[in-house]
């Protein structure tokens, strides 16, 4: 066996424990160790250790010493974790009889790298230090990538992360075996796109991937122009904060959803197929598709909206408005039509976008004589909107009114 080593000293500054009850065999692998070559920090620190024999009891013992949590994850492949909470330490069996041959299972060569505290040695049997130096994705061998299919996905959401290139056979191999990919369970292929969706570079990655033909078996409409419309999101989400800066709470999600809103069918009941196949939450799926829906509504106006019309608009759409207000922006919509909206959105004491209760139904069936039917819910909702046209300000007021609708009607 011939595997290249490195005497490295690599610092984890942010270890959730010392690792006192570490095992000599036990070998940190995958992200972690490409991470700390890389000088990359999260704020959560996520530890795969391999190690050849009792996995499980392993993690017991460490949980047991630091009083932290304790789950096997996977009682058959004998996997478990302790969990601290600045992050988790997982412990795996080493696949194979060697952890040469647990390396040479693994998806590319930057992530099958090990690393061992006791002797401080890297074991990097595939250049993947190397390949880290250059910034490159290679894969470990095509039938890797075809053992888990998942794994040509995830080259473009790395890519994206860690600002890499994919090698070029890596990606003629996965050009080939690009439809695999719809063997994947659609929950993973979903955790993948958020990842690419949420990033700053994942745009580009994602056109890679679409021109691989990894993104139409789940995004059937997606074009070359999609791409664009997505950068031309990133932009106006940008120029939305930077204008109205209390515009930007929560902006990392809202930007994605925005994105994903760009990516989806333009058709509110076909998008909604779209993103269930692929297993997105139900807030997901309504957030999206309220705003291709609102999307579609704003486009055909001519002029700006009436009061009436705007309140009964925010009434669907406040709760999407960042996310639509973003994908407006980007195609277009008329600044005559949307800027107002803006503004009220933002003014928290907006009448329009929270509207005033002036009085309840039960005044309004004990002031008027009423007996319960929907005529109740249609004079409130006159109400509301009389109060934000300035017609009325108060309950006695908003009564008057209401027995004048009724006897017009
Ligand atoms: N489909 C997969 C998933 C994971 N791995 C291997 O398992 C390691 C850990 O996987 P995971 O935690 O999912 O990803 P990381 O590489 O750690 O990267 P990240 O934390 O950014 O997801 C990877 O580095 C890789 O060696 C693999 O070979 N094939």
């Amino acid at each position: 066996m011939t595997l290249r080593t490195a005497s490295l000293s690599l610092s984890f500054p942010d270890l959730p424990c010392d690792l006192d009850l570490l095992p000599t065999s036990a070998y940190l692998v995958g992200g972690a160790v490409r991470d700390a070559l890389l000088g990359r920090k999260g704020a959560y620190v996520d530890l795969d250790f391999v190690v050849p024999e009792k996995s499980v009891e392993t993690a017991q013992q460490i949980a047991n010493y630091h009083r932290a949590g304790f789950v096997v994850l996977d009682e058959a492949r004998q996997i478990a974790r302790v969990v601290f909470p600045q992050g988790t330490l997982d412990f795996a069996l080493q696949e194979g009889a060697t952890l040469d041959k647990d390396l040479r299972r693994r998806d590319f060569t930057i992530n099958a790298i090990a690393y061992n505290f006791c002797q401080q040695q890297a074991i990097d049997p595939l250049g993947g230090i190397q390949d880290l130096q250059r910034g490159i994705i290679r894969m470990v061998s095509p039938e890797n990538l075809k053992d888990d299919p998942l794994r040509l996905l995830r080259a473009y959401r790395q890519a994206a992360q860690l600002g890499f290139q994919i090698d070029n056979d890596t990606r003629e191999q996965i050009r080939l075996l690009a439809p695999l990919i719809t063997r994947i369970a659609a929950e993973r292929v979903q955790s993948e796109f958020n990842y690419i969706l949420a990033h700053d570079l994942g745009n580009k990655w994602l056109q890679y991937a679409w021109e691989d033909g990894l993104v139409t078996p789940w995004f059937p409409t997606v074009d070359r122009e999609k791409f664009a419309e997505i950068e031309s999101v990133a932009i106006s989400a940008k120029y939305l904060v930077n204008k109205w800066h209390n515009f930007g709470e929560n902006c990392p999600k809202w930007l994605y959803l925005a994105k994903l809103a760009t990516l989806v069918t333009q058709k509110p009941e076909i998008a909604e197929s779209e993103l269930e196949k692929l297993k997105y939450s139900r807030s997901h799926i309504k957030a999206v598709t309220a705003t291709v829906k609102h999307l579609l509504y704003l486009q055909t106006l001519t002029s700006p909206l009436s009061l009436r019309e705007q309140y009964f608009f925010f009434l669907e759409a406040k709760k999407v408005f960042p996310i639509l207000a973003t994908r407006a922006m980007t195609v277009g919509v008329d600044s005559a039509i949307l800027i107002p909206l803006i503004e009220r959105y933002l003014d928290k004491n907006d009448l329009v976008v929270h509207p005033q209760q002036l009085l309840t139904g039960n005044d309004l069936l004990q002031e008027l004589q009423l007996q319960p039917s929907p005529i109740i819910g249609y004079l409130l909702t006159e109400i509301k909107i009389a109060h934000i046209e300035g017609k009325v300000s108060n309950k006695q007021e908003a009564l008057e009114f209401a027995s004048e609708l009724l006897k017009r009607n």
